[in-house]
């Protein structure tokens, strides 16, 4: 089998951040993003997982050039996007989308959802008037809603279906990566597996790479093909969610799974918590970043900074990783995503039984 292409590459890629300077004493610098090198492949789901303040968002942004970098490179194809002044960034932005977390403040309150979703097609010149208004109708229905909401506002809306407006708006310009950035997390349980599936079914039928970024374990388990864990500003493990959920190579990710509670009891299993909290950014630890709250750590954790080796196919920068059995979801353990594939699957079929019935006299 050939291996797919990357459409996305990072080489080094940072992202510094200068606080404000403070009464006393000088501004700090927060190395949000450190030094990552990532390879995104045409047509997967990719996952990037961590806990608050570990840089997820900043990465996410980089990747589309929404913000730049302060250093590093980001590939998409054969171009430099670092590299890129914002006139030759503004051609490249109808393949690269975003779909921000909250549908509530990303929404122009002030435009109608037509305008909203139509504003793009203006922008990079697709399409006639006629034919802008054609494709908004019809991302409109892609996304579940109607043709007639082109006329109405972003408030008349519930958060779901503004989060389909944003799907919608995404997707206008024909885009072939779209990051999506906590895509659910803002939204009801229940109405998450609805937005979930919308941009499953989108990714296969307009042929996407997805990038998403989400902290809750049991989206990213239904959703991706592969994941990437970050820490610190850093990327600490890749792999393919089958073999990274049920094999985790580094500390920090069994931890990351042991925190996902037992659907059935709520319990968490205690035997690999992360104790403490995220080190300040400003000053992380030395040597693996993760040594403070790992249970595994040795003395040359405390003093070498580990690297991220392996293949594609799967990395890990841990000193320990040969040597440490660690836990993953076992088949028994794996209620909270068993139940979210449950979720989805009922969902699906009542998807499946409504459109018989409205297709069936
Ligand atoms: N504009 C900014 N100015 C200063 N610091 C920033 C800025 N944006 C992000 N940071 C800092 O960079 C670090 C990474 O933030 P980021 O939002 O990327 O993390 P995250 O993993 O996405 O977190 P969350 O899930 O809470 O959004 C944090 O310490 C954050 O405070």
């Amino acid at each position: 089998m050939t291996e797919p292409k990357p459409i996305l590459r990072t080489h080094g890629l940072r992202r510094e951040f200068v606080t404000a300077k403070p009464l006393f004493g000088a501004a700090q610098v927060v190395r949000a993003v450190d030094g990552v090198d990532l390879e995104i492949a045409e047509g997967e789901t990719f996952a990037i997982v961590g806990e608050s303040g570990c840089g997820k968002s900043t990465l996410a942004r980089l990747l589309v050039r929404l913000i730049a970098p302060t250093g590093g490179e980001v590939w998409y194809g054969g171009t430099n996007i670092a590299d890129l002044d914002e006139g030759a960034m503004r051609a490249l932005r109808r393949e690269l989308q975003f779909i921000f977390q909250d549908p509530f403040s990303s929404l122009n309150p002030r435009m109608s959802v037509g305008a909203l979703i139509e504003e793009p097609l203006g922008a990079h010149g697709i399409g006639t008037s006629q034919e802008r208004k054609a494709r908004v109708a019809e991302l409109l229905t892609r996304v579940g809603l109607r043709p007639d909401h082109a006329d109405r506002y972003p408030h008349e809306f519930s958060g779901g279906q503004r989060q389909r407006i944003g799907i919608a708006r995404a997707l206008a310009s024909g885009p072939k990566v779209v990051i999506g950035d906590e895509p659910v997390s803002a939204l009801d349980v229940s109405i998450q597996a609805q937005v979930v599936n919308i941009l499953e079914d989108l990714k296969e039928e307009f042929g996407l790479t997805l990038v998403i970024i989400a902290h809750d374990l049991a989206v990213i388990r239904h959703m991706a093909d592969r994941v990437a864990v970050m820490y610190l500003g850093e990327i600490v493990e890749t792999g393919t969610a089958d073999a990274l959920f049920a094999r985790p190579r580094h500390p920090y990710t069994e931890a990351l799974l042991a925190a996902i509670p037992i659907a059935r009891t709520g319990a968490r299993r205690a035997s690999a918590h992360i104790e403490g909290d995220l080190p300040n950014p400003i000053a992380p630890p030395s040597g693996c970043r993760f040594h403070t709250r790992c249970r595994y750590a040795t003395e040359i954790c405390r003093t070498d900074h580990p690297r991220l080796t392996g293949s594609g196919a799967g990395q890990v920068a841990c000193h320990h990783s040969d040597t440490l059995a660690l836990t993953g979801l076992a088949d028994a353990d794996t209620d909270r995503p068993a139940a979210a594939k449950a979720r989805f699957a009922l969902y699906r079929d009542a998807q499946a039984r409504k459109a018989k019935e409205t297709t069936e006299p």
